[in-house]
């Protein structure tokens, strides 16, 4: 893979912090080492010592003092050591990479641990993209990233997608303007990425199956396609985890976004990307440049406690979320049955928390929701937020079963229903 033909201006001008890589030669120097360099503050002044976590299986998690200072000092770009450690033999363990042992330059799989995904959403693209740029995307998609996407002054190309997620057909028709020869004309027009949501789909909850993954990497591989994998909700798949873009990834043509923030806390903020060594390094240079590093005590929090738990402990306690998820999806679907039969269609979700649904008679749902959903005191999301053209009308809304009770979700979809009556008799 040429990786050079995917990096813009300001991406390939980063150049690595000589601080940073004076914090690299301290990690691995031996405790002889005197160090007169890092301008890092004497933690031994910090007020905060240790800490004891209560977890809700009754289990303690301890922070010595030892770990506090660790937690509460600068750290290594890439991410706290003992998580890097757990990420990487965790991307090993799921997805057996088959850049995992690559060297480096040939696109080795690397990890850096990113501010939430996110985070690694945003730097990928501001490494990737230029004003001007055509760039793949599902349409509908996340809304996030089509915040990240708008002031880079791309154009966004929307691909089709189902209840399976993006429908390789509509993939292939969109690059038909193009012929594959041109991935090797620098001047060609051309989209040079893909991002995509594989599973649990936001806002649709559709999950794309093996046969569409390998047909889209071989669309990719035809195209000399980046693929971003944004895949928040890998660990919410109500069934059997299906095999991702990275387990196929035979080129190291893959960016996968991986977020603890749908099973372990959103708030914490730890993401982490894996993908070629090349692009990573240029993500690390971004992160050098902006934060430094994700917070450190957020990723002492997350690396004690997946090192407590083991691979197995964290699956188990996934399977736990799982079934909440899916128990809230049953409990809205039938909701929906007893409430919105003739009044809109839906496919039923597969994976995450949301809800798609189609509302019939009426075209545009925006005013809709943000003004008279909220006098009859339920609230959704319009469809529009999630389109690459927010200003057509979209028919659709987004409802999310993570956080209202069974009861909440039962009453908030039987005032959508009154609202769309009152809507269609008019
Ligand atoms: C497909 C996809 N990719 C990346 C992310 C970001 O996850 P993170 O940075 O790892 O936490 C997300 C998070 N999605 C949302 C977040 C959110 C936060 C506050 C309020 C509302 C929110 N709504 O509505 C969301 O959909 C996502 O759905």
């Amino acid at each position: 893979m040429n990786y050079t033909r995917f990096l813009n201006p300001v991406s390939l001008a980063r150049q690595p912090s000589p601080i940073r890589v004076l914090t690299a030669i301290l990690a691995r120097s031996p405790p002889s080492m005197i160090s007169l360099a890092a301008g890092s503050p004497n933690v031994d002044l910090f007020p905060f010592k240790e800490a004891e976590i209560k977890l809700r299986d009754g289990t303690t998690m301890h922070l010595d003092e030892k770990k506090m200072k660790t937690a509460l000092q600068y750290g290594a770009t890439p991410g706290h050591g003992d998580l890097l450690k757990f990420l990487k033999e965790m991307q090993k363990t799921l997805h057996n990479p088959p850049t995992f042992d690559r060297p480096p330059d040939e696109g080795g799989l690397d990890v850096c641990v990113t501010t939430g995904s996110q985070d690694g959403i945003c730097k990928s693209m501001e490494m990737l993209i230029n004003p001007g740029d055509n760039i793949l995307i599902d349409s509908p998609t996340y809304a996030g990233t089509l915040a990240i996407l708008r002031p880079l002054g791309c154009n966004m190309l929307s691909v089709a997608t189902d209840h399976q997620g993006m429908i390789p057909d509509a993939l292939q028709d969109v690059l038909s303007r193009w012929k594959p020869s041109e991935k090797r004309d620098p001047q060609s027009s051309m989209p040079r990425v893909l991002y995509t949501i594989p599973n649990g789909v936001n806002p649709t909850g559709a999950s794309l199956t093996l046969k569409r993954k390998e047909q889209i990497y071989k669309i990719a591989q035809d195209y000399d396609l980046l693929i971003m994998e944004d895949d928040p909700y890998y660990f919410l798949q109500y069934s059997e985890r299906a095999p991702t873009f990275l387990s196929l990834d035979v080129d190291g043509r893959v960016l996968r976004f991986d977020s603890f923030s749908k099973v372990l806390s959103s708030g914490l903020r730890v993401g982490f990307v894996s993908g070629p060594r090349p692009l990573v390094n240029r993500i690390e240079m971004h992160m050098m440049a902006s934060v430094m590093h994700t917070p450190m005590m957020s990723q002492m929090l997350v690396s004690e406690l997946l090192n407590m738990w083991g691979m197995d402990g964290f699956l188990k306690h996934v399977d736990e979320v799982v079934d909440f998820y899916r128990d809230k999806k049953d409990s809205t679907i039938k909701a929906a049955e007893k409430h919105l039969t003739g009044l809109a269609e839906w496919h039923e979700p597969v994976a995450g928390m949301f809800l798609w649904m189609k509302l019939k008679g009426i075209e545009d749902t925006k005013s809709l929701i943000e003004e008279k959903a909220a006098r009859k005191e339920v609230l959704l999301v319009p469809g529009c937020a999630f389109m690459a053209d927010d200003t057509a009308p979209c028919p659709y809304v987004r409802a999310s079963f993570s956080l209202a009770s069974k009861e909440n979700i039962d009453l908030g979809l039987s005032r959508l229903a009154a609202l769309i009556r009152e809507e269609i008799s008019n």
